[in-house]
């Protein structure tokens, strides 16, 4: 099976509620979508979403780095060869990680077809099933604890909240939402880089004095501040997460050996696609570190591809944050994943299992 052509277009879905952090606030999930073409009539799907904000990407940058660096190394290439075509696709240019993990999820798509199995499966899961947790975007305290109450009515044992750049009213955030949901859900702050180190030890250490125990807190202060990370990570007793401060295997390293972190944020869009994602996976587990598995506000074909991972790396990847298609009006994806609010289900489909997907807009090649 070879790759004869590569076409793309652009996804664009509506968001039940405008998604807002401390870095950003958008009301649709947009994707480049990848359809790779083959001598066999197999097509494989990759998507990114382009969010500047955290990688730097842009639907601009993606298109062109994809055109102009990665698509013509691929153009004539085996299936069969995945090792070949990832590293070509790793290769062809600096930086891009969106870019390259629409391309490298697309070439595992197609070679899971090739081996006619899921990819799950094909890296040594077995279990089918996750659990996610929903986003509960940063606004209004009221506002968020409505949007927590519905959320544990909808079925979803951990959310994770938006914080912002206000310490104190961060802290009542918390709070307030713990008061309400009480212990039918577990809760994951995540700060988006809006505090300095001082100021997540304060706002945690308010929140574990008032009695609350969140799950978890994930990168409380900007993303190359790794001694801010580290001096967090020593003084609060809720595991700190890296999210924004590892992209790849080398930040993965990184944080590991200066005990940065407790636990890694692994996203297919930061770091490069699958092949990285099972990288850091690998790495984190051969140091005994746990990881998350997160996504950018993005649709069901990165997701589901992300899903894969998780379901073929449970021992090491134990914290599931797969919301983005959960947070959209609807799925406009055929196959792929079943996303049913706090589950998703993997199918027995080859590769990511997806069959098209409807509304995307076709960008000349
Ligand atoms: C959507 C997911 N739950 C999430 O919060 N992901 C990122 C932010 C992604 C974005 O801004 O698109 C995260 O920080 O964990
Ligand atoms: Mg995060």
């Amino acid at each position: 099976m070879r790759i004869t052509h590569i076409e793309l277009g652009v996804s664009r879905v509506p968001l039940k509620l405008p998604f807002r952090t401390a870095l950003r606030s958008v009301d649709q999930v947009e994707d480049v979508i990848v359809r790779l073409h083959t001598d066999s009539g197999h097509v494989g799907y990759g998507a990114a979403p382009p969010t500047a904000a955290i990688t730097g990407d842009t639907l601009d940058s993606i298109v062109a780095a994809i055109r102009q660096h990665i698509a013509p190394h691929l153009i004539g290439g085996e299936v069969a060869e995945l090792d070949q075509l990832t590293a070509l696709i790793r290769e062809a240019v600096p930086g891009n990680p969106s870019a390259k993990a629409a391309m490298d999820i697309a070439v595992h798509d197609l070679w899971g077809q090739w081996q006619g199995a899921p990819l799950y499966r094909l890296f040594g899961g077995s279990h089918p099933r996750l659990r996610t947790d929903l986003t509960i975007s940063v606004g209004e305290v009221s506002a968020m604890v409505e949007q927590s109450l519905h959320a544990v009515g909808r079925g979803y044992r951990a959310l994770k909240l938006k914080l912002g750049k206000d310490p104190a009213l961060d802290i009542r955030r918390v709070l307030a939402i713990h008061e309400a949901v009480g212990d039918r859900a577990t809760l994951r702050l995540d700060a988006n880089q809006g505090w300095s180190a001082e100021q997540a030890v304060q706002v945690l250490q308010a929140v574990e004095h008032a009695g609350v125990q969140p799950e978890l807190l994930e990168q409380p202060v900007p993303a190359n501040d790794i001694d801010g990370l580290c001096h967090v990570t020593a003084r609060v007793q809720t595991p700190v997460v890296a999210d924004e401060s590892v992209f790849d295997a080398n930040d993965a390293i990184e944080v590991i050996r200066r005990r940065a972190a407790d636990i890694i944020n692994i996203k297919l869009m930061k770091a490069g696609g699958i092949s990285g994602a099972l990288r850091i996976a690998d790495l984190a587990a051969a140091h005994g570190v746990g990881c998350m598995i997160g996504c950018m506000l993005e649709g069901a074909v990165g997701v589901t591809a992300a899903a894969h991972v998780a379901a073929a790396r449970p021992e090491v990847i134990t914290k599931i944050d797969l919301d983005g298609p959960a947070l959209c009006r609807y799925n406009p994806v055929d196959g792929g994943a079943i996303f049913r609010e706090a589950e998703i289900d993997l199918t027995d489909g080859p590769g990511l299992g997806i069959r098209d997907i409807r509304d995307v807009e076709r960008l000349d090649y």
